[in-house]
């Protein structure tokens, strides 16, 4: 089993709950705005802490309510390419590659970051400043990120919202990749159906809060 969640998490004034397991592969979180799905991967991610229940990737607890188990975000080696990317603007491509690439211990590591380039096709890019990147291009850079804290699995939050709509088929192939390549469990959210039909092995509907907390 890939992603075993069944929690309950309190944001303002909204009260969600979430309840699923997955196989291998590649999960969409697909519903409207304002649903809770950036919500849901913050709280597997570790940044936002469930008020019950449990979750678990690929047999490891990261979060169980009842056992009093809630690891911290850097012990749940989870990569996460954020909605708004959240490159660091004064680095250049190499430093925010090589970022999470140096915090993990040698024997951890499963992506040399040569391969990792070449992967992404961002090896042109190294001395650049993130604000001087497209869409597309820095989309790739945080994917590359995310991938080189060497994860054992990954999140994804709309990474084509900052693609223009020609770059957009290039993202979607290389997650593809990703998925299929790198056999990487992925929780990828999305309020676009057409892309997640063709990504997700399984779909799972976030309906907005019914309820206040
Ligand atoms: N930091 C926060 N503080 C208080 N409430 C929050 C916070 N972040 C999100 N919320 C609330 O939690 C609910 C879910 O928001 P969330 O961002 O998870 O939805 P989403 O489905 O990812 O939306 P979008 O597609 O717009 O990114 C919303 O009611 C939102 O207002």
């Amino acid at each position: 089993m890939s992603f075993d969640i069944a929690v309950t998490l309190h944001r303002g004034n909204s009260r969600m709950t979430y309840e699923f397991t997955t196989g291998p592969g590649l999960t969409a979180l697909f519903g409207p705005s304002g649903a809770g799905k950036t919500s849901l991967l913050d709280a597997v991610a570790g940044l936002v802490r469930p008020v019950e229940g449990h979750i678990a990737v690929s047999g490891t607890v990261l979060f169980d309510r009842a056992e009093g188990i809630n690891l911290k975000p850097e012990k749940r080696r989870c990569g996460y390419a954020f909605q708004d990317l959240r490159l660091f603007p004064h680095r250049t491509v190499r430093d925010n590659l090589l970022y999470g690439w140096k915090l993990v211990r040698p024997e951890e590591r499963w992506l040399s970051v040569d391969l990792a380039l070449d992967f992404l096709g961002i090896g042109h890019l190294l001395d650049r400043m993130p604000s001087t990147l497209s869409g597309g291009e820095a989309q790739r850079v945080a994917i590359g990120r995310a991938l080189l804290s060497a994860p054992r699995f990954l999140l994804m939050d709309e990474p084509l919202a900052s693609v223009d709509a020609n770059r957009r088929e290039e993202i979607l192939s290389l997650i593809e990749r990703i998925r299929d390549e790198l056999e990487l469990p992925i929780l990828y959210v999305s309020h676009d159906r057409a892309e997640v039909e063709r990504l997700a092995h399984r779909i799972i509907p976030v309906e907005p809060p019914s309820s206040q907390a």
